[in-house]
């Protein structure tokens, strides 16, 4: 067994490119439909069939339209529960659209809602519920830190300090999105702006137990618990957690058909949903839809994103994987500090802990678990295979 298995749990189920817009508006100006944008190879690969140079020359002949005279910028808006792996998945992106050709110049800042909250506050661990921002009765100043941040990424962007802005925060509601949404739409709709900013939505899931029990351990250690106890941070996180998951709406295409409103679409270069299935357990599905005045960049741009979310866990996974996997084996976490017999006996400890806390009765009890990480006896049948792999690999 190879880790090669795991590419096929990120292939994209579906993958959605809207070219009758573009087809209809170049049929009008320049009596001819351009070619088809993209397509579904059999082996459910994207592929662009349409020339370089003939969309450079079919873009060159937009920059007519006002909107192609502003500079196209993108936010991507991340959507994903605490510890799916967000900022990690983010990370990976910047590292990629650098390294790839075609967006290498492209300058990305990442925008947390968390660093916010952390700047202003340190982390009090408390059994107030009227202190504790992450219950949903007191979502003020999460909904404040939350804004702070994206207002912080739409003046980066205005003051061209970078081009893609990344939204870091757990998005979870509908109503956020919503206000994000409308607060890009007023953005575009000022006169003076010298930009156009396009939304890209990023979900990020990770729905298997053995991965969110890891992903929960190193949070335990991160910036809200690094002076905090172990066993109380562990805890404190899974209350916090437990609270997202009475809150957190999927994004439906319900919704991304409602962002299509005619005044964001005009404005725009297209809307796009990316989904990054985290570890892997659920199959992809990415969706684009161009609009008329999609640029050469947005497309250099989508494509990258396409690539990137569709062989995520093959090009990151392995690495993951392995981490996870050592993190449970008693024998690596012996070899690991062959000289240090405390750190074992600590790390065995923190484990045993963990795996209390975060058992399976705490997973039962989490709001729509089953609905939230999109997992359906369909889903899970053609991957109880890789299941299984898992199972054997990290369960040890
Ligand atoms: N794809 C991944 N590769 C490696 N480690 C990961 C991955 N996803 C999550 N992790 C681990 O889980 C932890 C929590 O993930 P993080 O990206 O901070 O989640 P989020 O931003 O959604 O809260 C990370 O610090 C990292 O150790
Ligand atoms: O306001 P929302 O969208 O929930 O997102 C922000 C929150 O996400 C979290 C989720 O745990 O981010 P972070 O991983 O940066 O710590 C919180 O710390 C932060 O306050």
């Amino acid at each position: 067994m190879t880790f090669d298995n795991l590419s096929i749990v990120s292939e994209p189920k579906l993958f959605i490119s809207v070219r009758d817009r573009l087809n209809s508006f170049t049929e009008s100006v320049f009596s001819w439909p351009i070619e088809s944008t993209s397509h579904l190879s059999s082996s459910g690969r994207y592929h662009s069939s349409l020339y370089q140079d003939e969309l450079e020359s079919t873009v060159t002949r937009f920059t007519n339209h006002n909107s192609m005279r502003l500079v196209p910028k993108y936010i991507i808006i991340l959507i994903g529960l605490p510890a799916s792996g967000k900022s990690t998945v983010s990370k990976h992106l910047v590292k990629y659209l650098r390294d790839t050709r075609a967006t290498t110049n492209i300058r990305c800042k990442t925008f947390n809602a968390g660093d916010v909250r952390r700047k202003q506050k340190t982390m009090e661990l408390t059994d107030d519920p009227t202190k504790d921002i992450f219950d949903p009765k007191n979502s003020d100043k999460k909904e404040e830190y939350a804004r702070t941040a994206f207002n912080e990424a739409l003046a980066d962007l205005d003051n061209d300090i970078c081009d893609v802005g990344i939204f870091d925060a757990t998005n979870s509601t509908k109503q956020r999105r919503k206000y994000l949404f409308s607060e890009i739409k007023n953005f575009n709709r000022k006169v003076k702006s010298k930009i156009s900013i396009s939304p890209i939505i990023l979900h990020v899931t990770c729905s298997d137990k053995k991965f969110i029990r890891y992903n929960i351990h190193q949070k335990s250690s991160n910036a809200d618990y690094f002076d905090k106890q172990y066993d109380l941070s562990v805890k404190d996180f899974a209350k916090r957690l437990k609270q997202y998951y009475t809150q957190f709406s999927p994004y439906t295409m319900d919704e991304f058909n409602h962002i299509l409103s005619p005044s964001l679409h005009d404005s725009h270069h297209g809307t796009f949903y990316f989904h990054v299935a985290n570890a892997g357990l659920t199959s992809t599905t990415n969706i684009v839809e161009y609009s008329n005045f999609a640029s050469l960049e947005t497309r250099n741009l989508i494509n990258t994103l396409h690539h990137f979310t569709s062989d995520y866990v093959a090009m990151f996974g392995s690495q993951y994987i392995s981490k996870v996997k050592n993190f449970f084996t008693f024998s690596e976490i012996v070899n690991s500090n062959k000289l240090n017999i405390r750190k074992s006996f600590k790390q065995f400890s923190r484990l045993k802990l963990l795996n209390r806390v975060i058992n399976d009765n705490y997973f039962k009890k989490l709001k729509n678990f089953h609905l939230i990480n999109n997992i359906t006896q369909r889903d899970q049948e053609p991957f109880r295979f890789q299941l299984q792999f898992y199972d054997n690999q990290v369960s040890q």
